[in-house]
């Protein structure tokens, strides 16, 4: 019998069996686990749990359109974001896969199938899959990983997501500007992550939790005897960065004398400890975020213009979740897929009710808001599904105002709404928008007019 190391599973989700059987003979290094739908796709991903998918587009009962591949796309990466998923193009398609990069597929390949290109393709998403996550192991016990941790399959999203990956590597200093919740510390993270410094530390630092006195010490370290209770020399975050990236949330609130000493040091990359006489070298990578308006505090004199422009070469805004489309939905059943794994097995998934208040709220806390409803929700939750009432989310606001608008008005904020929402999952595809919405393609074509909106 042969004691060889079982082949890795490649799961090809194909709706043409021919090709399918080719695959199948062409990659013979892997065990490929064939799906022909969105369904067979997602039981093969929970069941085999493979490392790299290709993914074709047009599955039934969508063939023609692109609406059924990028609904798999996204269930599978909110199922399992680190999966390299791998979708074909086909003539005239290129849109539609560079949109698919921007919903977090790994790359893309031409149809017709060049068999040694896609090999080459897939067994280098094999490659980078196996090494992220031997990164993973070896940083165990730390929270995020990589850029894989952001589940997002919302357009508004693709932009930050690629401004990350191409700044990434880049000796830089990255402002990222957003609310609370939003990510930033996750996507400092990233930024780390994707770059050569990963292998050096990544230290945040929260600027707005350690009192004025203190921050001065935290950042640069203090010598002993430079105060009272200094009784040994402590290094400060900028130093335990060495090598690696800092990242200094709630830039805006450093007091203006140590804003100076910042600017120093991002001047000249010399920090001097409290009560230290001599300049230390240090090479540490500085990522900042605020939720604060900068260029209002300039503008009042109470950040300094200097270190603004040293801090913020790149600036990334981050939308708010309501400003992203579908992602309130994706991460509400993502985070419900992580913790019933620990919290409650019995729970698989949200009701249609529980859907609804999800993207009927407006999550001003944003994903963090988000994580700690459905986290109590799931541990709440009775039956095999979340519900509304395991949510016990507030009325959304826009209700509490209908009595004052004529029905009309009522009906076509919520048309406009419907509308917006399912063109967003359908990827613009009309015929897809119109059988999510349960009408016929020319009463959508009518309403678009209607309502002015761009189909
Ligand atoms: N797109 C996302 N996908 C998965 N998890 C996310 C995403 N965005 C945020 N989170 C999670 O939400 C929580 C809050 O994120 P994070 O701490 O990065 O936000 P923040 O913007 O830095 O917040 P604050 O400004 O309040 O510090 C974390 O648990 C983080 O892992």
């Amino acid at each position: 019998m042969s004691t060889a190391a079982p082949r890795p599973v490649l799961l090809v989700v194909e709706d043409d069996p021919n090709l399918g059987r080719q695959l199948r003979w062409a990659y013979e290094d892997y065990e490929v686990v064939i799906a022909t739908d969105r369904a067979g796709a997602i039981d093969a991903l929970r069941l085999h749990e493979p490392a790299v998918v290709t993914l074709d587009l047009g599955l039934p009962p969508d063939p023609d359109g692109t609406a059924e591949g990028f609904a798999t796309l996204a269930d599978m990466l909110a199922l399992k974001p680190d999966t390299k998923v791998i979708v074909a193009s086909g003539h005239g398609e290129r849109a539609s896969a560079l949109r698919a990069i921007g919903d977090g597929a790994w790359d893309f390949y031409a149809k017709p199938i060049d068999f040694d290109a896609l090999g080459m393709i897939v067994a280098r998403a094999f490659h980078v899959h196996a090494l992220e996550a031997e990164n993973r192991r070896l940083a165990s016990g730390g929270g995020a990983d990589a850029l894989g941790g952001l589940i997002t399959a919302a357009p508004e999203m693709a932009k930050v997501i690629r401004t990350v990956e191409r700044v990434a590597p880049a000796q830089v200093s990255v402002m990222l500007l957003g609310a609370s919740g939003t990510g930033k510390e996750l996507l400092a993270r990233a930024l780390h992550d994707r770059s050569p410094r990963a292998k050096g530390a990544f230290v945040a630092i929260n600027c707005a939790a350690i009192p004025e006195a203190l921050l001065e010490s935290e950042l640069f370290g203090h010598e002993k005897g430079a105060f009272t209770g200094a009784v040994r020399t402590v290094e400060g975050k900028i130093e335990q960065a060495a090598g690696g990236t800092l990242f200094l949330d709630e830039i805006g609130d450093v007091p203006l004398p140590l804003q100076v000493k910042l600017l120093r040091f991002l001047q000249e990359r010399v920090i001097e400890r409290v009560g230290g006489r001599k300049a230390i070298p240090v090479d540490t990578r500085v990522v900042c975020a605020t939720h604060q308006s900068v260029d209002a505090m300039v503008a009042e004199g109470r950040f300094r213009e200097d270190l603004y422009y040293r801090l913020a070469e790149i600036v990334i805004a981050i939308p708010s979740l309501a400003e992203r489309t579908g992602d309130a939905a994706l991460l509400a059943k993502a985070f419900v897929t992580r913790y019933a794994k620990t919290m409650n097995p019995a729970v698989t998934g949200l009701s249609p009710d529980a859907r609804a208040a999800v993207e009927g709220w407006t999550w001003p806390g944003n994903v963090r808001e988000l994580e700690n409803r459905i986290k109590r929700a799931v541990i709440m939750a009775d039956g095999r599904l979340v519900t509304a009432a395991d949510l016990d989310l507030p009325e959304p606001e826009g209700e509490a105002n209908n009595d004052a608008l004529n029905l009309r008005a009522v009906r076509e904020a919520a048309d406009r709404q419907a509308i917006g929402r399912a063109l967003a999952r359908a990827e613009g595809n009309i015929s897809g928008a119109s059988r999510m919405l349960g009408i016929s393609r020319p009463t959508l074509y009518d309403l678009l007019k209607g309502y002015g909106l761009h189909g």
